[in-house]
């Protein structure tokens, strides 16, 4: 039988050294290698330098062991690794619809509802508990980023990304000024922060004016970054819109490029496509249904609507009939389906000739694997793929378990 991944897939041996990550150079743990190198023939100024440094990696070791003492007084290295939740912040002109897309994305609101929703006055934030804590903020339209009373850094510290929503049917000149505004703002003071821009309330538009007016932001926004020194700032742009699957596909761009997981994922999504000849997979975070990531196949809007409404169905018959008999008795989701013996899945044939179907995999409570199959995958070879498919499912846990 031809199997996915070989063993030792998620422990390669180590032949091959990872790759410099220029935010870890000022880590102190790069010593090591120095130290080894210059052992042989050190001066006593060299010494001294050496000792204090192999002290202060041994601290942090210490510190990093035990991360509720504080004890250690030295010095924190001001640059370290963006740690925590993936977070981003909404800006944009007054109605231009961030509280709309905050709440329909996160808060699982009605887009009909955002027809009432008040007008914000201070920044307001909202988390979502899933597989990691999304985290977003909105930013109201009063606050500029460049304004002196505005506190940048609590805002835009901890971010990983900002999203610019701008109003696509209404005057949208001034928006673009405000935007490249914070976006220059950004770049020369949060540079590793992403700003993304969302072509709002594209529904009831046709398709012409609408490619249209994106081509004419696009432009008109690298022009002027261009003609700013920021010609090399890389800006996303999304055409969105909360009454379709639009602003869900657009978010799980943003929030793919915050996780530090995706490539992990990404590599073991192609393996398996290729393996199983599955025409999209997507792993979908169940609660959101916004997809965490996908297969390097190009993305149909279309695939990731059916797909995206067949994470619902599961949703609501799992909330009907449940897939755990033992839920909530403490344990993870993987070990309690290991031991019940079943293993949520779920397989529906969605044209005719019944070549095309949607096979879904629960992963554990939030994550679910959902796959277009294509011609060759049949039925007929579930087995091959029911079994490649656990080693995924095995592998994407150990992920997450790091
Ligand atoms: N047609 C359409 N209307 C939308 C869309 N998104 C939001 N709206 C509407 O736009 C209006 C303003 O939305 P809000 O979410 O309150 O906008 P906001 O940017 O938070 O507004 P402020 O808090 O006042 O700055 C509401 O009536 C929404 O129903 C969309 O995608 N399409």
């Amino acid at each position: 039988m031809r199997t996915l991944f070989s063993e030792n897939i998620l422990s390669p041996s180590p032949a091959r050294a990872p790759p410099p990550n220029p935010f870890e150079l000022l880590f102190p743990s790069s010593v090591s290698t120095t130290s080894s190198a210059c052992s042989t023939q050190s001066s006593p100024r060299q010494n001294e330098w050496l000792t204090q440094h192999l002290q202060n990696q041994q601290r942090s070791e210490r510190d990093a062991a035990n991360p509720f003492s504080h004890a250690s007084n030295a010095p924190r290295a001001h640059y370290s690794r963006r740690k925590g939740n993936p977070k981003v912040l909404f800006m944009g002109l007054r109605r231009s619809g961030k509280s709309s897309i905050q709440k329909v994305v996160f808060q699982k609101l009605s887009p009909a509802d955002t027809l009432f929703l008040e007008s914000t006055t201070r920044i307001e934030t909202a988390s979502m508990q899933s597989f990691v804590t999304f985290e977003s903020a909105e930013v109201p339209s009063q606050l500029s980023a460049i304004a002196p009373d505005f506190d940048h850094r609590a805002a835009f510290s901890s971010a990983g990304a900002v999203i610019w929503i701008l109003d696509v049917q209404d005057e949208f000149l001034t928006s673009i000024s405000e935007m490249i505004q914070t976006a220059v703002f950004l770049a020369e003071n949060y540079p590793r922060v992403n700003f993304e821009v969302f072509i709002h309330k594209t529904d009831g538009l046709s398709d012409e004016y609408k490619n249209e007016t994106f081509r004419e932001v696009r432009q008109r926004v690298q022009d002027e970054l261009s003609d700013l020194g920021h010609g090399d700032r890389s800006v996303s742009y999304f055409q969105t819109s909360i009454f379709d699957h639009s602003v869900f596909e657009a978010m799980s761009k943003v929030v793919q490029k915050l996780l530090p997981q995706l490539p992990a994922m990404e590599a073991l999504l192609n393996k398996l496509c290729s393996t199983c000849r599955i025409q999209k997979a997507y792993l979908f975070d169940t609660v959101s249904k916004i997809y965490v990531a996908t297969d390097a196949s190009p993305t149909f809007l279309k695939d990731y609507e059916v797909c995206s409404d067949y994470v619902d169905v599961i949703v609501d018959i799992k909330q009907i009939y449940g897939w755990h008999s033992q839920e909530g008795d403490g344990k993870a989701a993987s070990e309690t389906s290991q031991e019940d013996g079943g293993i949520g899945e779920s397989m529906v044939t969605y044209d005719n000739s019944g070549d095309t179907y949607i096979y879904a995999r629960e992963i554990n409570d939030y994550l679910s694997l959902i796959c277009v199959m294509g011609k060759g995958s049949s039925t007929a070879k579930r087995v091959l793929i029911d079994y490649n498919v656990s080693i995924l499912h095995d592998a994407l846990l150990q992920v997450f378990r790091v």
